[in-house]
């Protein structure tokens, strides 16, 4: 969880569910926390809440400034704790160093495979057993016809990162003869529930956050997992600082809280892919949202190619709530290019057109109608074979969700305005676009099975 520092009130109270026993489980944590030297929830308290899920409730009215949570640095789990632990010597040893992410995650699955042995049992018990980040998507679920190609792509490089790290944390343990790791087999499972436990709930510790630690020597080591603390669910702008003092981590809130309000704080500022891909849910209406838009939708001769790497273009392509990226406008400026003129275009003039020179040849804008149309389309077959979709994963519908998002997102920039017979007979489709034209929808499977949008200039 990443925080910033930027301050925004909230606008509405969140009810929660108090008659929920949160958990057991939850009450058994504070009890346990207690009994290491935890002062306790003070003005917070677990509850479920009907958007969010699990988070965390205040009690009482609390000013700016006001300390939430408390939690002895004792209680904080980070690579010190897994250098501690029997597995220390082997993560030490390691060649290359290994990960604080990877040295955290093999020391959760460890202490979880010891169960009712573990001295942490309430704090393991307490966290979900399972997520719905995409590495938790099922692998008949990765697939093109499901996931458009920058979720696609980011949910594989997930799965990869699981498996590559499942290898080299069993080389490590077939090199370490700690009793506690005899005969165990380390699974793909136990690994990707200990890696997601990591990305999803550890807090980032700032380098001048002193956590009384010795330094590591692992890679990243900038997180920790801090129970209790890690309740806290993501409102953008919910901001807060923290400090660490009398051998506590601290956080307090910059902005006054409401009795009965669900207490948030702000992960760092992110679009609903990054937020699905780094936590497993959306922010519905997130203000950051742009839809990715693939490169090779946006096909380039050579020669404009080449212009594009002179103007260093690189391939944010994207259409968010208040338009298009620079690097898709620029793209579809060179794209649509005539062939005589491709020669002599200077790259680095390029880069210096403003965005309604790029937008201004009606080609670039009949393309970019077209990519519109085309965008929402996909996403809405995916959607379609998501439903159709028989026991999706958790994960799935998470993807879903952004998907659902990211068509709001492009119904700001077109849509449907009804539907109209061709010359040939056909009804199609009739689209509207803030571009200023409505967009006749003919589908042309030309030679590179491309959708062609026509423009005409009447509604
Ligand atoms: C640090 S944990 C927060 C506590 C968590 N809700 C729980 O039950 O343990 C982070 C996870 O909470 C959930 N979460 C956080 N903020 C959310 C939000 N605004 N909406 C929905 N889920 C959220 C996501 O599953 C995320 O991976």
């Amino acid at each position: 969880m990443g925080r910033t520092k930027r301050v925004r009130r909230r606008k509405r109270a969140v009810s929660a569910d108090s008659s929920v026993d949160v958990d057991g489980r939850l009450a058994e944590l504070v009890g346990w926390m207690r009994r290491h030297r935890w002062s306790g929830p003070g003005p917070l308290r677990p509850a479920l809440f009907p958007d969010t899920g699990r988070g965390l409730l205040s009690r009482r009215p609390l000013q700016p400034g006001a300390t939430l949570v408390s939690i002895p640095l004792s209680l904080l789990v980070s690579s010190a704790t897994a250098l501690r632990s029997e597995l220390g010597a082997a993560l030490r040893a390691a060649r290359p160093a290994v990960s604080a992410q990877l040295a955290v995650s093999l020391w959760l699955a460890l202490e979880r495979r010891r169960g009712a042995d573990s001295g942490w049992r309430p704090y393991l018990a307490s966290l979900p057993s399972a997520y719905t980040t995409p590495a938790y998507c099922e692998p008949r679920e990765l697939s093109a016809d499901l996931l458009p190609e920058a979720l696609l792509s980011a949910a594989r490089l997930q799965h990869a990162a699981v498996r590559r790290n499942l290898l080299r944390a069993r080389r490590l343990l077939r090199e370490t003869s700690a009793p506690c790791v005899a005969g165990w087999e380390l699974s793909e499972e136990e690994l990707r529930h200990a890696w997601v436990t990591v990305k999803t709930r550890a807090m980032c510790v700032e380098p001048e956050e002193d956590l009384g630690n010795a330094p590591s020597g692992l890679k990243d080591d900038n997180c920790a997992l801090a129970p209790f603390l890690d309740l806290f669910n993501h409102r953008p702008g919910a901001t807060v600082y923290s400090s660490v003092s009398d051998g506590c981590y601290r956080l307090m809130t910059e902005h006054g809280v409401a009795a009965g309000e669900q207490v948030f704080i702000d992960y760092g500022p992110r679009d609903n892919l990054q937020l699905v891909l780094d936590y497993g849910f959306v922010v519905p209406g997130n203000e950051r949202d742009a839809v990715p838009v693939p490169a090779e939708w946006v096909p380039l001769p050579a020669e404009a190619q080449r212009a594009a790497d002179d103007a260093r273009l690189r391939s944010f392509l994207s259409v968010g709530r208040e338009g298009y990226s620079r690097d898709l406008l620029t793209r579809l400026y060179l794209a649509a290019l005539p062939e005589q003129e491709l020669a002599s275009v200077d790259g680095q003039e390029v880069q210096c057109m403003s965005l309604q020179e790029l937008t201004a040849p009606a080609a670039v804008r009949r393309t970019l109608a077209a990519l519109l149309v085309r965008l929402v389309r996909h996403l809405e077959s995916c959607l379609a074979a998501q439903r159709a979709m028989p026991a999706p994963s958790d994960a799935l519908r998470v993807c879903s969700a952004l998907l659902r998002e990211w068509l709001l997102v492009l119904q700001g920039h077109v849509w449907e305005r009804g539907r109209r017979p061709g010359a040939d007979g056909v009804v199609r489709p009739v689209y509207g676009t803030r571009l200023g034209d409505v967009v006749t929808e003919s589908v042309i499977h030309g030679a590179g099975g491309e959708l062609t949008v026509e423009m005409c200039a009447d509604g």
